[in-house]
């Protein structure tokens, strides 16, 4: 299942080999996600709907779009004490983390008179996209809404698609429940991201749309950015893991896997010192595989965008990964967290072998939204900072800005800004000859 991947020690070349055929894929669906989008914004409700039924095979219309209060009572009647108490430990986990992301709100008093400062603002109105393809995230609606609980921000709408049936998934409605979100949208992919984007008759356009997605749900959310705001490109998930001779290869393959059964466009690398490694793992996941209910989707995504790299030694292991940027970076080696300053790129780092990646999925504390397919290089993680804007400000005093007067006038002036430089000599007019 595990191909060796030969890179020749070609860094900028080590990307396009895992990353040529979804460049591919990225092309087609571009086309696909463009269309729905324009028919979004050009026809609204009407073009939402005929989407929901033709992806999804839901018969939506406005009166059964919003998920209703009995709706929501059912679906809690089904969910077990335990799992709510699971859903709570796992609020308390990530706020207690995401807490420290607070507090960017900061002014400077001046001997001089002068007052600056920056004031942070929760943004009014966001979007959170959860999953609901191939399987349900409740997870995810706590790494969503958790972060923008903290922020502050007013209205919080979620979206998530549902199948024929027209029922969202109890579990997420479990989450949503904890985390207190009432409004959920039964939309989802390219039309969904676009619908609460543009806005349609019903459904309200948004400031902000944040959250995870397949490929169609990624690229909606990539062609709408700027209409809205978007946190990043968190698209199918990805893991790479750097190994040395001392890791354990049971752990290695079943960690592979457990991003691999996300997509069959997610990604799942070993890069490491040791051929002989790279085979045990390969043994491992054939063993495991065996037992693992989400098969085809494990064994199509590790032999298609998956594989090992074999290097020299492990400060390569890093540059490899650095240069990939991966969503998610397994350290199992003699001294993981010595080697944390070598990582440059990563969405989210996983250190020693008893810090499994699923386990930042659900329960660690940190964010599970995050950036994919190389994006890393520039995005980070679903935060607080996604939910907040900044507005700076200033107060001068007469007596300071005619200080600054001459030299504002003059910098206005080279760039041939004349009615700048008189916003500054208008407020001295008449004083130049009293002095
Ligand atoms: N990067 C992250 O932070 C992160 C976190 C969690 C999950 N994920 C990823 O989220 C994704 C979840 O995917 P999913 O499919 O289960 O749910 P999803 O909700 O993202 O996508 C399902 C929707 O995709 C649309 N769709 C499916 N096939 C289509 C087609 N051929 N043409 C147009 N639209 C189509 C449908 O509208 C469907 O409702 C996975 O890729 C997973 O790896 C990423
Ligand atoms: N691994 C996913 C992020 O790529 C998040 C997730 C949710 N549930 C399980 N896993
Ligand atoms: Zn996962």
């Amino acid at each position: 299942m595990l191909k060796q991947i030969d890179y020749q020690g070609k860094l900028e070349e080590i990307a396009e080999k895992f990353q040529g055929r979804k460049t591919e894929v990225s092309k087609e669906v571009n086309k696909t996600v463009q269309q729905i989008v324009e028919d979004i914004q050009k026809s609204g409700d009407t073009a939402l709907f005929n989407y929901a039924k033709k992806f999804d095979g839901y018969d939506v219309n406005t009166s059964n779009l919003l998920v209703t209060r009995m709706e929501r009572e059912t679906g809690l009647e089904q969910i077990e004490e335990d799992y709510f108490k699971i859903l709570r430990r796992t609020k308390s986990q990530i706020e207690e983390f995401h807490k420290h992301q607070l507090g960017n709100s900061w002014n400077i008093f001046k001997e001089n008179g002068v007052i600056m400062g920056q004031i942070a603002r929760p943004l009014e109105r966001v979007a959170l996209y959860v999953p609901g393809g191939t399987a349900a995230y409740p997870s995810t609606v706590i790494m969503n809404a958790v972060p923008a609980l903290l922020a502050g921000v007013k209205e919080i709408i979620m979206i998530t698609p549902v199948k024929a049936d027209g029922k969202v998934n109890p579990n997420i409605l479990a989450a949503a429940e904890v985390c207190g979100i009432e409004t959920i949208y039964k939309v989802g992919g390219a039309q969904g991201v676009a619908a609460v984007a543009y806005g349609t008759e019903s459904i309200p356009k948004v400031d902000k749309i944040v959250g995870p997605g397949n490929i169609f749900v990624a690229t909606a959310k990539k062609i709408c950015y700027g209409v809205v705001d978007i946190d990043m490109i968190a698209g199918p998930s990805e893991v790479l893991v750097i190994a040395d001779k001392t890791a354990n290869p049971k752990y290695i393959a079943a960690d592979l896997m457990a991003q691999a059964e996300h997509d069959k466009l997610a990604s799942a690398i070993l890069v490491t010192i040791s051929e002989k490694l790279v085979q045990q793992v390969d043994e491992e996941l054939n063993r495991q595989v065996q037992n693992l209910e989400r098969r085809e989707i494990i064994e199509s995504s590790i032999s298609n965008y998956g594989g090992a790299i074999v290097v020299k030694n492990i400060d390569e292991a890093f540059d490899v990964s650095n240069q990939l940027a991966p969503e998610h970076l397994e350290v199992l080696t003699s001294e993981p967290l010595v080697q944390l300053p070598k990582i440059k790129n990563a969405g989210s780092i996983f250190i020693g072998e008893y810090t499994p990646e699923p386990l930042g999925d659900y329960m660690s504390g940190s964010n599970h939204v995050l950036p994919t397919g190389g994006t890393a290089k520039f995005y980070s993680g679903l935060g607080v900072y996604n939910f907040i804007k900044y507005s700076t400000y200033s107060y001068y005093p007469k007596e300071v800005l005619a200080d600054f007067k001459e030299d504002v006038e003059t910098f206005a002036k080279s760039e041939g800004l004349t009615a700048h430089a008189n916003s500054i000599s208008v407020r001295f007019e008449g004083e130049e000859k009293e002095r």
